[in-house]
């Protein structure tokens, strides 16, 4: 698990810490950190760094401090320095003494052909938007940047980027992750994870590893048949939107072994595509299934009402989405009381219409809230997708590109979710495992190829779905019995 940690928790553990704290020994090491990431850029972009300049960008408090501290060190690597104190007479003043005895300059305005910028505007108290004076200088500026511990104008806790912000080359945190480096990764650039002797406990955010997603997918053991891996039940696609029927069904026989069954009006356009679907036009006459996937282009009507409450009404896991959370959110209490899992994926439109007001920045709060109302499992798509248990866990995955934000997409997710949820595996994991896999393959959709992984062209969702299996095969040849297990999923099978 990678876990992401609020503004909050990151100070108690730098206060657990006491005496360093006090000492400023934490901030020496987070200095350090930052000179190491400043001189590697700029030897891997200039060549070196004797004789290089950059330039830095302090605020009002102790991510200034970082970054003069940093700047003093880079000094002494034959770096020329020069610092624009934002914060004027708030500035670090140890910061401040130690960077001038260096040698480093303080200036009005950066000189012209600076190699790189040191932003220690803000850091984890920085609140809402860069003041207007710090705004216009953040635009102005050409050079990549080093963000210190969080691009300045991005939220630590809910990862909201106030306009304008840095848009960091590289960000460099200390000790753990902050919950903006996950909400907005892009605007962090690359991560680096400085130790400097702090220990955070219990994240707010937890994202699985690939060992992990690899470790709990389903693969067919030696006595397992089409039925023991779980049989998932595709409600989706109509006259009007067939399409969303063949890709999500396309989607749940690429994701598992087993047996997909489809329940809609889209039959012979699924079956033309995927033969190995059993179809039939009514859930009822499906047969048996162990989870249902509803809602994918399936219309709003009362058919779809009538559908909706009959899977809700069976003991087996049941994915809602599309068409499906559009009926949900006038008739909420179909799925309260549910004893068997329910896992609802709307995007940012289909959350405010189920909860009757817009997503503000707060997503996860958002997201955990609407969990803990309905009692059911809840993932909110985006670049980055979080998903929330009822009892308030909160998992995340960040897609690593924005590929899969194309139409269809999200019929994909379902169908990958959903034959998940047939195999037994809990909701919150099967939703954050399926999450994974869409995000690795749209990715490889888009370069055209498992092993790249930049680069790449403008994908349709039947490409996704066909990049399923190739990038199942990439992350499954890392499973080994050793890749430690998600803490609960070994209990929480079915
Ligand atoms: N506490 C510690 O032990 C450590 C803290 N470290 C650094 O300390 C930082 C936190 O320092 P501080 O708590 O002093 O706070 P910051 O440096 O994040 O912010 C300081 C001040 O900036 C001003 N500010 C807030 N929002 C602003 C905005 N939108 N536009 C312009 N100015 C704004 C406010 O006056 C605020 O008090 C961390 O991010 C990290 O870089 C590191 O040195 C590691 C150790
Ligand atoms: N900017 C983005 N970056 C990465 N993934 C995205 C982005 N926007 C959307 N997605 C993903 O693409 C899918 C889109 O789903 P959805 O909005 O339901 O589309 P549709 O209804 O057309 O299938 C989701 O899995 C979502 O997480
Ligand atoms: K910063």
């Amino acid at each position: 698990m990678i876990g992401y940690f609020s503004a909050e928790q990151i100070r108690s553990a730098e206060e657990a810490t006491g005496d360093l704290l006090e000492r400023g020994v934490l901030m020496g090491r987070a200095a350090h950190a930052v000179a190491e990431v400043v001189a590697a850029e700029l030897r891997s972009r200039s060549g070196g760094c004797y004789g290089r300049s950059v330039g830095v960008l302090t605020g009002a408090g102790d991510n200034g401090g970082d970054a003069l501290y940093a700047a003093a060190l880079l000094r002494r690597r034959g770096v020329r320095v020069e610092a624009v104190l934002l914060g004027g007479d708030r500035t670090h003043a140890a910061g401040l003494e130690s960077f001038r005895r260096s040698g480093g300059r303080v200036v009005e305005s950066f000189s012209a052909g600076i190699d790189l910028v040191i932003d220690g505007i803000v850091g984890l108290s920085g609140k809402g938007s860069l003041r207007p004076a710090v705004a216009a200088l953040v635009e102005s500026l050409t050079a990549p940047i080093v963000s210190v511990d969080l691009p300045s104008g991005v939220d630590a806790d809910t990862g909201q980027v106030n306009v304008p912000a840095v848009r960091a080359a590289v960000t460099v945190t200390f000790g753990a992750l902050r919950i903006a480096h996950v909400l907005a990764a892009p605007q962090c650039g690359r991560m680096v994870l400085a130790d400097i002797g702090i220990d955070a406990h219990e994240p707010t955010l937890r994202q699985l590893t690939d060992a992990e997603v690899a470790h709990l997918w389903p693969v067919p053991g030696p006595s397992d048949d089409k039925y023991s891996q779980g049989v998932v039940g595709i409600v989706a696609g109509s006259a009007r939107y067939p399409g969303a029927g063949v890709l999500c069904s396309g989607a749940a026989v690429a994701a598992t072994s087993g047996m997909v069954r489809y329940a809609g009006t889209a039959g012979p356009q699924v079956l033309s595509q995927y033969p190995e679907v059993i179809a039939t036009e009514e859930p009822e006459d499906a047969g048996k299934v162990q989870a249902w996937v509803i809602g994918p282009g399936a219309g709003t009507e009362d058919t779809g009402v009538r559908r909706l409450r009959y899977v809700l009404d069976t003991d087996v896991p049941v994915l809602i989405d599309a068409d499906g959370l559009t009926l949900l959110a006038r008739h909420r209490e179909l799925v309260v009381g549910r004893s068997a899992p329910t896992l609802l994926t709307p995007h940012a439109g289909e959350f405010a219409r189920i909860t009757g007001t817009e997503l503000g920045a707060d997503r996860v709060e958002a997201v955990r809230g609407l969990a803990a109302e309905l009692g059911v499992t809840v993932l909110l798509k985006g670049r980055a997708t979080l998903i929330a248990s009822p009892d308030g866990d909160v998992l995340v995955n960040d897609a690593g590109s924005s590929w899969a934000a194309t139409a269809g997409a999200g019929d994909v997710l379902s169908g990958v979710a959903g034959s998940l949820l047939a195999s037994g595996i809990p909701a919150p994991l099967a939703a954050a495992a399926a999450a994974r896999v869409h995000a690795l393959a749209a990715i490889a959709a888009s370069a055209g190829s498992v092993s790249k992984t930049a680069g790449g062209a403008p994908i349709g969702a039947s490409a996704l779905v066909r990049a399923v299996s190739p990038t199942l095969r990439v992350l499954l040849s890392g499973k080994t019995r050793d890749d430690a297990a998600p803490a609960g999923w070994e209990d929480g099978r079915r």
